[in-house]
């Protein structure tokens, strides 16, 4: 894990740590169970781990109490195992969102502009002088950005696109997005009012109305069996010939074997993709498609965001073995990460914490 902070925080609180120097990049539940032992108090995983019975029951058995994915996501955890089992999970909300958000938005502009195919064209020594037609994209000012997932990382990749280019958004979400909606209806005055034309913002009704009228679509749900596949062939087939769609959120919203097929029926149509469905591996045709921009699930590598990841999931072990409440907002996790200032004592996030009655610190 990167950064030392949270090796401070544990260790000067009387922690005795263990850090995992196997270089598998992905370790199986065996080799989980093995470090966990007969002692143990917490544990911090990685969202390519498999937490289901097997690990909670074995950290139960150890004397752990807490585990925290290093990650905000955690469809890798069975929450109701861990629920059984009475051990916390941590995930690190907030410190992701802008890092994540800025990835997003360099995949939408490198699908938009055709930067990498562009990159590997002047590498290979073709570029023989400009031409009125040599990799023209889509120019994003004035379009429709539509997002699927509307909340922390997808309102900050909206703004971006919003402010950044001047899109108009149309969104879909369970939830209302206010805060975002009021954004755009600023910006859109403050246009207005230096004689430009305008952003709009519309909540559409269903997630086919955001894939009909968007230009640009970038999806930031949670993964669960309501986001499975959420993109399928027949969403595909909705959506503009010449759109663009982009997935910083988890590979399994898209059906991959099917966005392979479109891609190759529809080369205007662009993807960038920063994760997979069978990840570490793409599906069969993916690695082909030149309009495929593809990276390796490097959304939040930024050091800021992973330094903070750390701090984050190494205080949710913390703050739980120490008997400390949980925090009450965890969309506002920025005392936890001030170098200079101790901690609050309090648990950052704790995403059962209702489930297994742990109580809610006083803000
Ligand atoms: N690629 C990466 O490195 C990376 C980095 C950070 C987060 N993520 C992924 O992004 C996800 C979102 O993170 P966040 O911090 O913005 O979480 P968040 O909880 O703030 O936002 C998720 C949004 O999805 C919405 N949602 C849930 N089910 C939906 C559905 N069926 N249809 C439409 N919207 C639905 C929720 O209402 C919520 O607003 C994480 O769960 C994680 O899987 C990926
Ligand atoms: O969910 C998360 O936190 C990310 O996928 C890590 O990059």
């Amino acid at each position: 894990m990167p950064g030392t902070r949270w090796i401070r925080l544990l260790t000067e609180n009387d922690c005795r740590l263990e850090i995992c120097t196997d270089p598998k990049t992905i370790l199986s539940v065996d080799d989980i169970l093995a470090l966990i032992g007969d002692r143990c108090d917490g544990v911090i995983g990685q969202l390519t781990e498999d937490w289901g019975e097997v690990l909670f029951s074995a950290l139960r058995r150890a004397g752990g109490t807490a585990f925290s994915n290093m990650a905000v996501g955690y469809n890798n955890v069975d929450v109701e195992a861990a629920n059984r089992n009475g051990i916390a999970v941590g995930n690190t909300p907030g410190v992701l969102t802008e890092t994540t958000a800025e990835l997003a938005a360099s995949l939408t502009l490198a699908a938009a502009r055709r930067i990498v195919e562009a990159d590997q064209f002047m590498r290979a020594g073709l570029y023989d002088g400009w031409l009125p037609h040599l990799f023209v994209g889509n120019l994003l000012k004035g379009q429709t950005v539509g997002v699927i997932g509307a909340g922390r990382i997808g309102s900050a990749y909206a703004r971006m696109m919003i402010e950044g280019f001047k899109m108009n958004l149309i969104y879909y979400d369970l939830y209302q997005a206010t805060r975002l909606e009021k954004f755009v209806t600023a910006y859109g005055h403050f246009l207005k009012a230096n004689g430009e034309q305008p952003v709009t913002w519309k909540r559409a009704a269903t997630m086919e109305d955001v894939l009909r009228e968007a230009d640009v679509i970038s999806l930031h749900p949670v993964l669960d069996k309501t986001t499975y596949h959420l993109i399928n062939p027949e969403r595909l087939a909705i959506m503009k010939k010449e759109a663009i769609l982009v997935n910083a959120s988890r590979g399994p919203v898209i059906d991959e074997v099917a966005l392979v097929e479109h891609l190759k029926a529809n080369p205007m149509f662009r993807v960038g993709l920063d994760v997979f469905e069978d990840e570490p591996y793409m599906k069969p045709g993916l690695a082909d498609m030149k309009n495929a921009v593809v990276v390796p699930h490097i959304a939040s590598a930024s050091k800021w965001t992973r330094e903070g990841m750390a701090t984050l999931s190494a205080l949710n072990i913390l703050g739980k073995i120490k008997g400390y409440p949980v925090w009450g907002n965890p969309n506002q996790v920025e005392p936890f990460l001030d170098e200079n200032a101790t901690p609050p004592p309090a648990c950052p996030s704790i995403v059962n914490a209702k489930q297994i009655g742990l109580p809610s610190a006083k803000l």
